[in-house]
């Protein structure tokens, strides 16, 4: 369980005012309003379909809002021209739900392809930076000579991951990064992800339907319901009597999820000295 008291207030790096976004006749997002601080671990959850990976990908400029205010890293987002998107890709790191690697290339070549893309840096140097960058989410400077298709799924999250932190960025935005991994390597890419954040100091948002990673991980948890959003440590949303909150907090492993985050709190307290 993260103790939000050993971590310092941050400035906030991201601002959202007023967020509205439509596809067509449907609207997705009807007027969120959140900030996200510098070093915090923010949650993101929701039912299918109610705009969190939507969300991610109007922070990162993939997709344009139809109303709003976003200031992010300090910087007004007023253009949405590539000129703005590669700047702020530069600063900003994405886990795609897939892991959306190149399946012909390496996972070097897949890791090295922002520093070559953003950054102008010459191929040597990029694929040196790459196996840097695969060593530290966990892999071994020979896996970068495999192709996608010959890592396990688990690798697979951490080459993704290798390559959202391929810039060194501030923001750093996961899209269900643990779906789809046994317990064990669920565990595992917490930890690592929790790991990252106190050495790097870099700020996440991470979208998941894990429950266990939320109480393991996250500060804070966003939950987007009906259009709109309602952020707050866990145990202040799991008292929200809105239905969802309460049936995803309070069924089955809600209350699992919690049980398990208590147990570990308690093994990990200090022993009281007499
Ligand atoms: N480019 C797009 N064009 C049109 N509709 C889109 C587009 N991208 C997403 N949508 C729609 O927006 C809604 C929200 O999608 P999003 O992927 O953000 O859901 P989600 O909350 O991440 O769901 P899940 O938990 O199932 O992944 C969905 O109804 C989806 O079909």
């Amino acid at each position: 369980m993260v103790d939000a008291t050993t971590k310092p207030a941050g400035e906030p790096i991201v601002e959202v005012e007023g967020l509205v976004t439509r596809f067509g006749a449907t609207t997705i997002h009807d007027g969120l309003s959140f900030t996200v601080d510098r070093g915090e671990i923010m949650g993101v959850v929701g039912g299918s379909g109610s705009g969190k990976s939507v969300m991610l990908r109007i922070i990162l400029g993939l997709i344009h809002p139809a109303a709003g205010r976003i200031r992010l890293l300090g910087e007004e987002i007023t253009g949405f021209d590539e000129a703005a998107r590669s700047r702020r890709q530069r600063r900003i790191g994405m886990l795609f739900q897939d892991g959306a690697l190149f399946s012909q290339l390496t996972v070097a070549e897949n890791v090295a392809m922002p520093l070559i893309e953003h950054a102008r840096v010459s191929t040597q140097t990029a694929r040196r930076l790459a196996i840097d960058k695969l060593v530290l989410v966990g892999l071994k400077p020979a896996d970068g000579d495999k192709l996608p298709s010959e890592l396990s799924g688990g690798m697979r999250k951490r080459a993704g991951l290798a390559r959202a932190l391929a810039m060194d960025p501030e923001l750093l935005l996961l899209d269900e990064p643990t779906a789809g991994l046994d317990p064990i390597s669920a565990e595992g890419f917490d930890q690592l992800i929790l790991d990252l954040n106190h050495a790097l100091g870099v700020t996440v948002m991470l979208v998941t339907h894990d429950l266990d990673t939320l109480h393991a991980i996250c500060d804070r948890v966003a939950a987007l319901v009906d259009k709109q959003i309602r952020i707050g440590p866990i145990a202040e949303l799991a008292q929200d009597p809105h239905p969802w909150l309460q049936s995803y907090f309070g069924g089955p492993r809600g209350r699992a999820a919690l049980r398990a985050s208590d147990d570990a709190a308690v093994r990990n307290a200090p022993m009281p000295t007499r």
